[in-house]
This record gives C-alpha cells, structure tokens and sequence, in this order.
C-alpha cells in the first residue's frame, strides 16, 4: 500500500458506484482497499473489481492517502473507534448524510476533511455530487477529490457546510423522489388500461427526454412547463388537479424535512 492507496470504510452502493467507476478511468485494483464487514459484500467486491477487502482495518490503513468513508451515519463512530490509530495522516472524504466534518476531525485525528453528498445515478456515471472541504484541505486536495468523483458525474463545491443539508435534501434523495414519481405515474397507466410495462416505459422515456430537454434549453422549467400546456387542454387539467392538492407544497415540505433530517443525523450520530 502507498499514498495512492484509496481506503474505503464501507463497501456498500455508494462505495461500489465509486470504485466502479475509477476502476473505468483507468486506476488499478490494486490502489484500493475496503473495509467491509458482511462477508458475502466482500466477496463480490473482490470478485467484480479485484479490489483487496478486508472484515477489519488494520495497520495498513496507516499508508493510504485519501479514506473514503461509506458507511451509514449511524454506524460512523463504531466504525472509526477501531481504527482510530491509522487515521491521523490521510485526506478523509466522506459520502455519509449528516455527519459533520468536525466530528470525522474528532474520530480521525485528521483536519483534512472533504465532505460529499453523491447521488445514485453515480452508478451510471450521471450523477452530481456536493462537496464541503474544511480550511485545512490544500487547492490540490480539493483537485484530488475532485478526480475522485469524476468518473461518478458531475460536482458543485458550496463554501457553508450546512448547505450540504440541503444538497442532501435534493440531490441526494432527489432519484428516490423521481422514482416515487414514477411508481404513481405507472400506477396511473394501469387505472386506464395500460399495462405496468407500458406505463414503465412511457414514464422513464418521459422524464429522460423531459430532463434532457431542460439540461439543453436556457430556458426555465416554467417556461417548459407553459410550452406544454394548451389552453383548455390536457397538461392545463393534469396541472390543475396537481395545484388543488397541494402537489407543490407537499413536495417542498418534503424536501425540507429531508434537509431537517440531514441535520439531525449530524447532531445524533456524529
Ligand atoms: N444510497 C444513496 O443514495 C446515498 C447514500 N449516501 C451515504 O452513503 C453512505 C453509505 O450508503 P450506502 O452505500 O447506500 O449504504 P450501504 O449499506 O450499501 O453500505 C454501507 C456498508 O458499510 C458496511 N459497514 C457497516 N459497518 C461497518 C464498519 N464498522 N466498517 C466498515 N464497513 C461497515 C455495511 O455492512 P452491513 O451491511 O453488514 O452493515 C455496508 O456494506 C451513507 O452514509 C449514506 O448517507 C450518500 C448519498 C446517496
Ligand atoms: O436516505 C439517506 O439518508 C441517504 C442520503 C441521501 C440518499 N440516501
């Protein structure tokens, strides 16, 4: 192991769509190594990546450069108190929700903190993830990380760390909310005679294209919205029904309490 080494804590989805994706930049197995404690995750971490993954760190953690940490915030703390000895030289980048950098100060040893909130479509190479670094990390750490995440999407550094709260709230569980979307648009496709496939199949391409269309355009989402929406015709019905339930503010309530949760998983399990 050297400075090169990237150590992960935590070798679940959000460690895997990392991994997954440096491994097709071009970075080698052997730069990696995993702490992952449920046997049957390691065994397909090594038997798709050929990554190194171990069911405890151990001294050799002491020579990785950058350590990812991927674990649920609620397990942080019962996963750094082992290990705490080989922390203290690293870059510690962290994807968990909530946990403030100051308390992965505290459980590392380390000031150099990045912290990140990614998103699943890094799987895929699509997603955006928000970065927080604390004043000890070098212009040249922030490049490090930024290489990091590359291969996962796109990246939006913001200077307040609780502004991640919010990054957490929307982009974070942002694809849940767009799924959920999905579910109730299939659902509708099968109330009016359409097959659950078919429904499937219209939504997805929907909102790809809707997505596309907007990420293309220099015009907002509500004028998107208008140039749909005809007078006296459908989408203004569809709109309409949405607005007298509430469909809006119920979304940003949502959202809100997902950004009061970030928080709160800081305070309770940092
Ligand atoms: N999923 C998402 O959309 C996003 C998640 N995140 C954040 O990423 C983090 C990881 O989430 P995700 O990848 O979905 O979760 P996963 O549950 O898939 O991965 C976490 C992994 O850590 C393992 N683990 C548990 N205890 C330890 C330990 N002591 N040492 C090392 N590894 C341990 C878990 O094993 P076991 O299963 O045995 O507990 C599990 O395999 C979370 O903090 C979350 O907030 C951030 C952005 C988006
Ligand atoms: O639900 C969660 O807590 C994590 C953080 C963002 C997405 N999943």
């Amino acid at each position: 192991m050297s400075a090169e080494t990237i150590a992960f804590i935590g070798g679940g989805n959000m460690a895997s769509a990392i991994i997954g994706g440096l491994l097709r930049a071009g970075m080698k197995p052997a730069q990696f190594l995993i702490v992952e404690p449920y046997a049957p995750q390691r065994e397909k971490l090594i038997g798709e990546f050929g990554v190194a993954a171990l069911a405890a760190g151990d001294a050799g953690l002491a020579a990785a450069g950058t350590i990812v940490w991927a674990v649920k915030p609620q397990l942080f703390s019962a996963a750094a108190e082992p290990i705490k000895a080989w922390l203290g030289g690293a870059l510690h980048l962290s994807v968990m929700a909530g946990i403030r950098s100051e308390s992965i100060v505290a459980a590392t040893g380390s000031e150099r903190v990045v912290r990140s909130m990614p998103n699943t479509p890094a799987l895929i190479g699509k997603g955006i993830a928000g970065l927080f670094a604390r004043t000890a990390v070098s212009g040249e750490e922030r490049a490090t990380v930024e290489r990091l995440l590359a291969p996962t999407g796109q990246t939006l550094w913001v200077e307040r760390e609780d502004d991640l709260d919010a990054v957490t709230a929307l982009s974070g569980s942002g694809p849940a909310y767009f799924f959920f979307f999905v579910e109730a648009m299939m659902a509708a496709a099968v109330d009016m005679g359409l097959t659950a496939e078919q429904g499937k199949r219209l939504a997805l391409a929907t909102c790809a294209g809707a997505a596309a269309l907007g990420l293309g355009s220099d015009e907002s989402p509500t004028t998107l919205r208008e140039r749909v929406t005809s007078k006296g015709g459908t989408t203004h019905a569809a709109i309409t029904s949405m607005q007298a339930d509430g469909v809006d503010a119920a979304i940003q309530r949502a959202v809100l309490a997902a950004q009061k949760r970030a928080a709160e998983l800081g305070r309770e399990f940092g």
